[in-house]
């Protein structure tokens, strides 16, 4: 059974700088081709960028190799192409304790596939530099260690990846973690929930980079028939301490949520069990990619 996500996590000892974008002047977008100058930047310069036209940041989260990693790459030129602001990529993973039902199941029908770290990096290496948003990966912080911190934060970098989102590492144990992810320009990305007392969630803004991911609701991920209107009164508390951007997350599922959500001063909103059903519950991986442009399309619309 899943663990529900609780206030232990995510807290960092010390505040860190800023990341730099990494410009990449001239880019080719498929499928035509076009020359286009916008750079890719990180997550904090989307975010200001965002704000100084008045937008909220459209955030989906898919789960890397379901229904297999053609797929996800097509997924991400989709989502990349219908609006989306940052596309959150999940590492597939054998026990992820804040799952709910639909995401575990893409990932375990994606690492019955054979998904594999290397396997998502050799896609994204072919992939980012495709897309005008950045990526911030997700992963459970046990795979990370395997591959030891620093070389994973470099493959991340070389991948053209600009953040990370970890959300089973305990603040007070994420010192390396983020000293490697400064040394490679990655934004690490911490969570705090509805029952982080607000000294501990003042520590975590603090620490966050990129922007501070507002988990809705105590519990595992997964759509909802609403998003609970307490995040209006924990957008407030957040906003009070820090003057970074805030993007909510858990159980957004509809276009009605979306706009709700901005309208309560969110910065962002992600959006993962829905999107990640469409593509793992389509007859066919074309069905999927065509309901996914859909779905993002009347997202993107309801935040207009
Ligand atoms: O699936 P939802 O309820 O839309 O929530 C976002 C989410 O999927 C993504 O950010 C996420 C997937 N797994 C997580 C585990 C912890 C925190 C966040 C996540």
């Amino acid at each position: 059974m899943a663990a529900t996500l609780k206030t232990t996590f995510f807290l960092q000892s010390k505040p860190g700088g800023h990341s730099l974008p990494r410009l990449k002047p001239f880019r080719f977008k498929t499928p035509m081709a076009t020359l286009t100058t916008v750079p890719t930047v990180g997550l904090s310069e989307t975010f200001s960028r965002l704000k100084q036209q008045g937008k909220v940041a459209l955030i989906p989260y898919i789960t890397a190799g379901d229904p297999d990693l053609s797929t996800t790459a097509q997924a991400l030129k989709v989502l990349d192409s219908c609006g989306s602001d940052i596309i959150e990529l999940g590492v597939p993973y054998s026990d992820p304790l804040a799952d709910g039902p639909v995401i575990q199941a893409a990932a375990t029908r994606s690492l019955a596939r054979g998904t594999n770290f290397d396997k998502i990096i050799a896609m994204l290496k072919d992939v980012v530099p495709q897309l005008s948003c950045p990526i911030a990966l997700f992963s459970y912080y046990n795979p990370i260690l395997k591959r030891g911190v620093k070389k994973f934060m470099t493959t991340l970098k070389d991948a053209g990846i600009h953040g990370l989102v970890v959300p089973d590492v305990p603040l007070e144990e994420t010192e390396i973690l983020r000293k490697e992810a400064v040394n490679n320009n990655v934004e690490l990305v911490l969570l705090t929930t509805p029952t982080t007392p607000i000294p501990r969630m003042k520590a975590i803004v603090e620490a966050s980079e990129g922007f501070v991911y507002l988990v809705s609701s105590v519990g595992v991920t997964g759509a909802r028939a609403s998003v609970s209107d307490k995040v209006q009164s924990l957008l407030y508390e957040i906003k009070e301490a820090t003057s970074k951007p805030v993007a909510v997350g858990f159980g957004i599922s509809k276009p009605e949520h979306v706009k709700q959500v901005a309208g309560w001063g969110a910065d962002g909103v992600i959006v993962g069990s829905a999107m990640v059903k469409l593509l793992g519950e389509a007859k066919s991986p074309e069905e999927g990619l065509k309901e996914l442009e859909n779905f993002t399309k009347s997202l993107k619309t309801a935040l207009l």
